[in-house]
Parts: C-alpha cells; sequence; structure tokens
C-alpha cells in the first residue's frame, strides 16, 4: 500500500510517497507557496511529480486535534470542522493543514484522507500534568490544558530506542529530545507520555528556532501595560521572533549561529547557551517525575546534526547515571536507513542514544493501519466459539495401561478439526482432594499425554495446572488416571488449555493476523459481554476457523454453543485498536 504523506506549512508543502513496509520514501519533494503557488497549485505539482506510482491513501499531518482525538482518524466533514476548532490554538499550523486537506481532497476525491495528529501521542498526559494551576471551571470552558505536539516524532523515536536497546518499550522510562525549528522534550513511561514541554501551544517549553518557550506570565502584562506591543504584535514578537533568533539578533537556524559563536560572536553564544541549558532543566525535571531514567534520545533538525549542541546538553549529566562518549558524539551520523547511534560510554547506565526521526513513515503506518481497518470493517469478522469441556489426549503406552494391550480407540464423534474425534473411552482423574469421572478422550493418540480442564477442576481435584498452550506439556502438573483395566500416575501432563484460535492460513489473510499473533475477542450482544485478551492465533493448512475456550470461559461470557466472538485488531506498535464490533449471535 503507497500512502501519500503530506505536511502542510504556511510557506511550504512537504510531501513524501511511502510504502510503510520500507524505510526509504518512494518519491519526496518540499514545494514552496507563494503569490503564483496556493495550496490547490502545490497539490497539483506534487501530483505531477508523483503521476508515475499508484497512490492508495492519503495522510495528512495535523498539528493541533486539542482533546478531540486520541487516534489518527479518516477526514470526512464532522473531523475538518473539529480541526478548524483548534486553529486559534496552533494560527501557525492548523489553517494551512486544513488548506493542504481541502486541496488535497479535491484533486483526490476517490482516495481516503486521513489525519494525524501532533498532540494524540499526549492523549495520555495524567492531570497532574495536563493541568494549568489556574481555576479549573475556568480552564475546562475554556479547554485551557496542556496538549502538547511532536507526538508522532516522540512516538517513532521510543519505539526505536526500544528497538536497538532491545528491550521492552513497557519496561522503560525515556526522555525524548525533539529539538528541531520547534522543539519539544517528551518523559515516556512504560510507551505512554507522561510529561511534554508543550503545553495549550506549541510556543510553551524548550526554546526554539523563532519561539520563546517558557517566559512568565507577567512578562506579557508587562509589555501590554507599557504599550510596547499589542496582542497581535506580542504574538509575533513570542511565535517568530524569539527563541534563537530574538536571542542572538541574528536568526532561527542553529549553523548561522554555531558559525558566528565560533567567530566570538556574544549574543550567538548566549543563544546557544540558554538553549542547551533549557533543555538539560527539563531532562532533570523528568527524570525526577519518572523517578529515574533508561535512556535518553536526541533527534530533529538540531538533536540529529549538532554534536556541540548535544554536548551541551548530556555534559555533567554523570549523577543521573549518565557519561557522553565524546568521540562517539562527534562522530554520530544519522539516516534512514542507519537510524540509530548511540552516544554515551560503554559504562553509562543510562544509554544516549540519537536518532533520525521519521514523522512521515509514522504517519504513513498510521494512515495505511487505517486504511486497513476499515477494509475489515467490511469483510465477515465473526469467529465460531468451541467450548472445550474436560478431556484428554494419550500416548500409546499409556492408553494400553488403561485400557488393555489389545484396545484401540473406538470412534464416537467426529470433531470440527479435521481428523480430530472424541472417542467412547473415558477415564477417572484422581487428585488429591477428589476424583472426577467420565473424563473423554480424543483421538487419534498423540506422542504425549496431556489432560486438559478447567480452573474449577483443578480446585476440585485439589491441583494447581499451569496455563499451557496445547503441546507444552513439560514441568506441568501430576495427576494420577483411572482405566477400565488399570491407573497410571503421571509425573506431568495435566493443564489449564491457553485460550486460542484455529485458523487456515485464509482466514490469517482475512484477519491479518500471524502464527503466534495474540489477539483479543470481543464477545459482545449477550448478557455477561467480555473481551479475551492474550489469545494465541495458531495458524495451519489443516485447521478449520474456530476459538476454543474452556467451560469456565465461556461461563464467564454466559456462552451457548453457537455463540460466535470478533477480533479486535493488535496493530503494528502493539496498541490496541478499537474494532470490537460484531455481536454473537
Ligand atoms: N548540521 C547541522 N548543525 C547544526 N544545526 C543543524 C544542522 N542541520 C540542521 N540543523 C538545525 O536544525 C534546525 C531545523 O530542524 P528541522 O527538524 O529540520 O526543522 P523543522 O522543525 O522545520 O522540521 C535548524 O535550527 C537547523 O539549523
Ligand atoms: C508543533 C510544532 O512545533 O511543529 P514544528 O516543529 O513542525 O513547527
Ligand atoms: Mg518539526
Amino acid at each position: 500500500m503507497n500512502i501519500l504523506v503530506i505536511n502542510c506549512g504556511s510557506s511550504s508543502v512537504k510531501y513524501q510517497l511511502i510504502n510503510p513496509k520500507q524505510d526509504n520514501p518512494l518519491a519526496q519533494g518540499l514545494i514552496e507557496l507563494g503569490a503564483q503557488t496556493d495550496h490547490a497549485t502545490a497539490i497539483g505539482q506534487l501530483l505531477e511529480q508523483t503521476q508515475d506510482e499508484t497512490i492508495d491513501a492519503v495522510g495528512h499531518r495535523v498539528v493541533h486535534g486539542g482533546d478531540s482525538f486520541r487516534d489518527a482518524v479518516i477526514i470526512d466533514s464532522e473531523v475538518i470542522a473539529q480541526i478548524q476548532q483548534w486553529v486559534p490554538l496552533a494560527p501557525l499550523h492548523n489553517p494551512p493543514a486544513l488548506a493542504g486537506i481541502q486541496a488535497a481532497q479535491t484533486a483526490m476525491p476517490d482516495l481516503p484522507h486521513v489525519a494525524v495528529f501532533d498532540t494524540a501521542f499526549h492523549s495520555t498526559l495524567p492531570r497532574r500534568s495536563s493541568h494549568y494551576a489556574i481555576d479549573t471551571e475556568l480552564a475546562e470552558k475554556h479547554r485551557i490544558r496542556r496538549y502538547g505536539f511532536h507526538g508522532t516524532s516522540h512516538q517513532f523515536v521510543a519505539q526505536e530506542a526500544a528497538r536497538h536497546l532491545n528491550r521492552p518499550i513497557n519496561e522503560l522510562r525515556l526522555i525524548t529530545l525533539h529539538l528541531g525549528n520547534g522543539a519539544s522534550a517528551c518523559a515516556i513511561e512504560m510507551g505512554s507520555s507522561t510529561e511534554t514541554s508543550m503545553g495549550m501551544t506549541p510556543l510553551e517549553g524548550l526554546v526554539m528556532g523563532s519561539r520563546s518557550g517558557d517566559i512568565g506570565a507577567g512578562i506579557i502584562f508587562k509589555l501590554l501595560r507599557d504599550e510596547v506591543a499589542g496582542v497581535d504584535e506580542l504574538d509575533d514578537l513570542l511565535n517568530r521572533q524569539s527563541g534563537l533568533k530574538g536571542l542572538s539578533g541574528l536568526s532561527g537556524d542553529l549553523r548561522e549561529i554555531e558559525t558566528e559563536a565560533a567567530a566570538g560572536h556574544d549574543k550567538a553564544r548566549l543563544s546557544i547557551a540558554v538553549f542547551a541549558h533549557r533543555v538539560k532543566k527539563y531532562i532533570g525535571a523528568y527524570a525526577a517525575t519518572m523517578g529515574g531514567l533508561d535512556a535518553v534520545i536526541l533527534t530533529g533538525g538540531i538533536g540529529e546534526n549538532s554534536a556541540s549542541m548535544r554536548q551541551r546538553i548530556l555534559q555533567r549529566l554523570e549523577f543521573l547515571g549518565l557519561q557522553v562518549d565524546e568521540d562517539n558524539n562527534q562522530d554520530a551520523r544519522v539516516n534512514h536507513t542507519d537510524k540509530v547511534t548511540v552516544i554515551s560510554t560503554p559504562n553509562s547506565r543510562v544509554p544516549a542514544l540519537v536518532i533520525k526521526t521519521n514523522e512521515e513513515l509514522m504517519i504513513a503506518r498510521q494512515t495505511a493501519h487505517l486504511i486497513a481497518q476499515q477494509s475489515r470493517l467490511q469483510v465477515d469478522l465473526h469467529i465460531p466459539i468451541a467450548v472445550s469441556a474436560r478431556h484428554l489426549h494419550l500416548d500409546k503406552e499409556t492408553f494400553a495401561a488403561l485400557f488393555g494391550d489389545k484396545a484401540e480407540p473406538t470412534h464416537h464423534a467426529d470433531l470440527s478439526q479435521p481428523g480430530q474425534f472424541a472417542c467412547k473411552e473415558k477415564v477417572t482423574l484422581v487428585g488429591p482432594r477428589n476424583r472426577i469421572e467420565g473424563v473423554r478422550l480424543l483421538g487419534p493418540l498423540r506422542n504425549k499425554n496431556q489432560i486438559e480442564v478447567s480452573r474449577t477442576d483443578e480446585y476440585l481435584l485439589g491441583v494447581d495446572a499451569p496455563v499451557r498452550d496445547s503441546g507444552r506439556v513439560k514441568g506441568s502438573a501430576p495427576i494420577t488416571l483411572e482405566g477400565p483395566v488399570g491407573s497410571v500416575r503421571l509425573n506431568e501432563g495435566l493443564i489449564c488449555a491457553r485460550r486460542h484460535i484455529h485458523m487456515h492460513p485464509d482466514d490469517a489473510e482475512r484477519f491479518g493476523v500471524e502464527d503466534k499473533d495474540e489477539v483479543e475477542v470481543a464477545i459482545t450482544g449477550g448478557p455477561r459481554d467480555l473481551v479475551f485478551c492474550d489469545v494465541l492465533v495458531r495458524v495451519s493448512h489443516g485447521y478449520r476457523l474456530e476459538m476454543h475456550i474452556d467451560t469456565d470461559e465461556a461461563n464467564a461470557a454466559e456462552l451457548d454453543r453457537s455463540s460466535q466472538g470478533s477480533l479486535v485488531y493488535t496493530d503494528i506498535e502493539g496498541r490496541t485498536a478499537s474494532l470490537r464490533n460484531l455481536k454473537t449471535s
């Protein structure tokens, strides 16, 4: 699937055509806007430049989605109206995004268009970090709270860092520093944003190219009262004439400032010092709010490219367990193929990583995921559910000991999985506390004994058997079996079977899952609906679509024999999407 990703700014339209399964884009470009080139003209040019490739969907970067969106959405008129609402809080970013969406929808009316929001990743901010300390009713009425931005980038580099460190993201406390023209820091605990330096608008927090970042609110009153500037002038002053640009008096481009600083320009030096100091301050703050730190990640044009700025930011953080290797820092180079470089010493307890961000790839992934999910909605997602009562599989030797040397398993009834059948033979399970009689054998015989009971059965028997995938009986619970001819004491073999779904490869393709995936299945439409998590998918040409659960699980959901569930998809990055739709019947 090829996704056209559009990032519309006030002065340019940036685009990339991406196959989300590949690191490098199929095409990319930047079209300057001007007197002759409005958004519609730019989109026209962009389509000419990509005409050799197919486009399956369009992903748009939208900076401010406020609290209206927690995830990417397919754009419709309602979504556009919502984005419009947040224009006053992102005057630099949302109007060009809306103009871009409108132009792209006009030019490509038959394609799905998806909005991916900078704010979405920060929808997990806890109350303590999203609230400003002002009157809560006033804040609520005017939707004044901290939303945070650059979420796509923070999330992308956090995932890359976890992959590089070979640690599950839900074990990590990360600080990600997106340092570009806009700059923000983020504290990420267990994969979720818990603090970030931008607030209600992208003006807050770190020093930026032309934005002031944090300043005392009193400064604004003073400038207004002294009539130094009106409201619009102040807006321009803080958004466009401050930050590195305001401090240095030169420009917002760090490269130029670094050149001048090296030549002795005092204000250029000051601007670098203030920038680095502010970032360091946030690192300390976030290490404290998270109660520790497992890695620091630098990204964005400055984070990826300026070794001297990285050095200033990270020096003297040994007390946090972070020690920079200056040679590695100087040599660090990242690109879309070699995304990650470690710049800390081997002994540094907290690694420091430079990571090439890729907001466009992240937008393409989320767009593709949403489109795939939509198309799955069109297909039949029902899964028949079979409730397994307690039963057992035996090996030849145990069968002979229980039923006699000459005996063979006798066919009673076919089971739904091809080749499997229920036998006439039954045994008694003997536990330390109680016996359970009449437990049916399933055929054909196997090479390992496996006795599958429910938790309730375990309590009755007085044993504690592990939850296991079928076939994994090593180290499982012991049990005694009694048959008509003899009894056998097994040292292992008793399990509580892990819930699973048998699928033919065609089903797996239709559901978009693979062998050994873990999925969730929602049971809806009944009197005791629930979602089964940790359901194992087992794919084989020999299987027929069916979910197997035990009697306890079926009772908990008040299921009868003809019940069906529906898959709740687990997406590429392991978060759960809300596709729990269909009902049992
Ligand atoms: N080699 C470099 N050395 C220092 N700064 C750099 C270098 N390359 C890019 N930058 C800085 O990165 C910033 C732009 O970051 P970028 O992430 O591209 O911006 P945007 O937020 O517009 O996407 C500018 O301040 C630029 O000076
Ligand atoms: C939110 C924001 O500041 O974005 P950018 O860095 O693209 O200006
Ligand atoms: Mg940026």
